[in-house]
């Protein structure tokens, strides 16, 4: 089935991206973004004059990822009456420990997945009434769920577990990662097109609403920065990064803070928002003279330079950073302060090719080639879903 109708859907933090593909060729895409902040949506027809450009959702429209997701359908319906979908294929943020590969849904796979709810609250409940409101608008289509950290599961143990009694990693307590469906497309394409930057020792740096770090040698993942939840490792938009667990007991024993109450600072009140006082959006913090947004940007900028170097040390050196993801693309002088300091590692960032956001934006000579990236978690969701439909 090479011409087969494809729909996917990524739900993520802070937005909600669908495509609808025509074999491998892309036919509508979109966007709905700024979830949570100032919702808006952007969706055109590729092959018709069909667009909206940037129209900010109303309240009712904008309130949730469900209502938004209802406003893509009904999008969609506008775009091309009676749309034929042959398989839809969903981002599914956590597969917990025994999902590798990406699996077709049933009833008994949401049950499980529904158990990660827990783990992953900004995304899995999403994820799943995704997968709902596709079922019950298609029907007849067969629904693939690609799982953000099957990529992962390929990590050494030392990278898999936790210090703590050894029957909470048989139980799932392990340090699974995110992002693998953007770190597999970064793969897939430098395998392709860049076989020399394929081979040998790579970090890939998503920074995005949602950010992480990847070590991955020879395409496998060794080692991210993100854990057991899509809490650790860097600050994000809302979510906090690395924290010492101690701060949570003390949030508990001393501050009298329910677990809900907990996860709500750390999910969604923590990170650049709760740094600045201000926003969530890297572009706004850019563009505000608030000292605290600098704050904001200085810590962001500072645990990307650790992690960086963590990541190094997990690989035994580095050949080649990639940066992807909304900041990792888009925000050139995010990507030259982290590099600005990456000189100890080798690498030369070349100030007027990061400024133009070339490819690849490091001096010639540089001993580290650092890259700039355009990930595209759809496509690879597409290639999963086409290949289970195919079978
Ligand atoms: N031109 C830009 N300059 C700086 N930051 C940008 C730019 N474009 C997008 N971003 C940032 O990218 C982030 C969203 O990244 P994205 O990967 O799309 O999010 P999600 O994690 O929801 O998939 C936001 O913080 C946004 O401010
Ligand atoms: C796992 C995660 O953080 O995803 P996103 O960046 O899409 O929010
Ligand atoms: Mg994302």
């Amino acid at each position: 089935m090479s011409d087969a109708s494809i729909l996917v859907l990524n739900a993520g933090s802070s937005s909600i991206k669908f495509n609808l593909f025509e074999g491998a060729r892309p036919t509508v895409a979109g966007q709905i973004s700024g979830l949570g902040a100032r919702p808006h949506i952007t969706a055109h027809h590729l092959e018709g004059d069909f667009r909206v450009e940037n129209r900010d959702l109303d309240a009712r429209e904008g309130a949730s990822h469900e209502s938004a997701l209802a406003t893509f359908l009904a999008l969609l319906d506008e775009f091309s009456h009676d749309t034929h979908v042959d398989a839809i294929g969903h981002r599914v943020v956590h597969g917990g420990p025994a999902f590798s590969d990406p699996m077709v849904i049933d009833d008994a796979l949401l049950t499980t997945l529904a158990a990660f709810n827990p783990l992953a609250p900004l995304h899995q409940p999403h994820n799943l009434s995704g997968i709902e409101a596709a079922r019950a608008a298609f029907p007849d289509a067969l629904q693939v769920a690609c799982f953000d950290t099957a990529f992962h599961r390929s990590h050494p143990w030392v990278n898999d577990t936790f210090a703590l009694p050894r029957s909470f990693y048989a139980e799932g307590v392990r340090r699974y990662g995110f992002h693998g469906l953007s770190y597999e497309y970064i793969c897939a394409h430098l395998r392709e097109d860049h076989p020399d930057h394929y081979a040998g020792r790579l970090i890939v740096a998503h920074l995005g609403n949602g950010s992480s770090i990847c070590a991955i040698r020879d395409g496998a993942s060794i080692a991210s920065t993100m854990g057991f939840t899509a809490l650790d490792g860097l600050p994000m938009g809302t979510r906090c990064g690395q924290l010492d667990p101690g701060v949570v007991l003390y949030l508990m024993s001393e501050k009298g803070l329910s677990a809900d109450a907990i996860s709500d600072l750390l999910y969604k009140d923590s990170g650049l928002k709760g740094l600045s006082g201000l926003t969530q959006d890297m572009r706004d913090l850019l563009a505000s003279d608030s000292p605290d947004a600098a704050g904001a940007i200085d810590y962001y900028v500072h645990r990307v330079k650790r992690e960086v170097g963590a990541m190094a040390a997990a690989l035994g050196g580095v050949d080649t950073i990639v940066f992807t993801g909304g900041i990792g693309e888009h925000a050139a002088e995010i990507r030259r302060r982290i590099c600005d300091d990456l000189g100890w590692l080798g690498a030369d960032l070349d100030p007027e090719a990061n400024a133009a956001s070339a490819q690849e934006f490091s001096r010639a000579g540089s001993r580290v080639c650092l890259m700039r990236l355009v990930t595209n978690e759809e496509e690879m969701i597409r290639r999963h879903t086409a290949r289970l439909l195919a079978r």
